[in-house]
């Protein structure tokens, strides 16, 4: 579904921010991308993403490339980033229709899923307020939603879980869980190694941009916990 092959990122002031990465996430994936503060995480998926050029590697999404067929990649995924930057002076019921018209989602199937998704999400009072008034976890809800509403089969997250109540963030997992068991995968960065390791059936671990390792969770983690696991590999290698 998605493949990074000897992604590198080297920034205009030098700084190799992505080193040679090469990963693969398949469907049905729920694949965790940890790593420390700085050590490329965004820059991947700012690349995976379009958003990012890169100048060496390859990024293809069903076999797309995201380099050479933009548009077609950018129609198979969904982008959640850290920082949610919408359009702060639409309402969030005007941002959802929006996004379903880009996406060319029908009248009828847009009513249905907005409806269902706000509810989950618990954003369904306020979806007639200005984005501008909504509060950090607000918009990070709103953004949530408006990836879920065109369906896509790969979800690219850059720390999801940041600003979402207890509550948001327990329905965001189940979402994420149902997601995958029906086709999508979804790649996401985290910060929050107990979440990684309950939800993830794969991780990758990087450090100053390279890949230090991956694969099936229970494999990485073998008899320990994954910040065990995390804090060796960070510090050895
Ligand atoms: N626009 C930029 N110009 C130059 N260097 C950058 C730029 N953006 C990021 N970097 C550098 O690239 C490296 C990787 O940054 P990145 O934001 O990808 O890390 P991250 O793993 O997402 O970190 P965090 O967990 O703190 O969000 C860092 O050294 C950072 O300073």
């Amino acid at each position: 579904m998605l493949t990074i092959s000897n992604l590198s990122k080297t920034y205009k002031g030098g700084k190799k921010a992505v080193d040679n990465l090469t990963l693969e996430i398949k469907k049905g994936d729920i694949y965790g991308f940890i790593g420390h503060n700085g050590a490329g995480k965004t820059t991947t998926i700012k690349c995976v993403t379009g958003i990012l050029e890169f100048s060496e590697g390859d990024i293809r999404i069903d076999g797309k490339s995201i380099k050479t067929d933009p548009l077609e990649c950018k129609r198979r995924i969904a982008y959640i980033p850290d920082n949610p930057d919408l359009y702060e002076n639409m309402t969030g019921i005007q941002y959802l229709n929006f996004i379903s018209d880009v996406f060319a989602i029908s009248a009828e199937e847009r009513e249905k899923s907005i409806k269902q998704y706000a509810d989950m999400m618990e954003l369904t009072a306020s979806l007639g307020d200005l984005i501008s008034s909504y509060s950090h976890g607000m918009k990070q809800k709103l953004a949530i939603i408006s990836a879920l509403v065109h369906n896509p089969s790969l979800y690219i997250m850059d720390e999801p879980f940041v600003g979402l109540d207890p509550k948001a963030a327990h329905t965001l997992k189940e979402l994420m869980k149902e997601k995958c068991r029906q086709g999508s995968a979804i790649f996401f960065s985290t910060h929050v190694l107990e979440v990684a390791e309950k939800l993830c059936n794969k991780i990758a671990i990087i450090k100053d941009g390279k890949l230090i390792t991956s694969g099936e969770t229970d494999t990485v983690r073998g008899n320990s916990s994954l910040e065990q696991i995390f804090l060796e590999l960070i510090d050895n290698e």
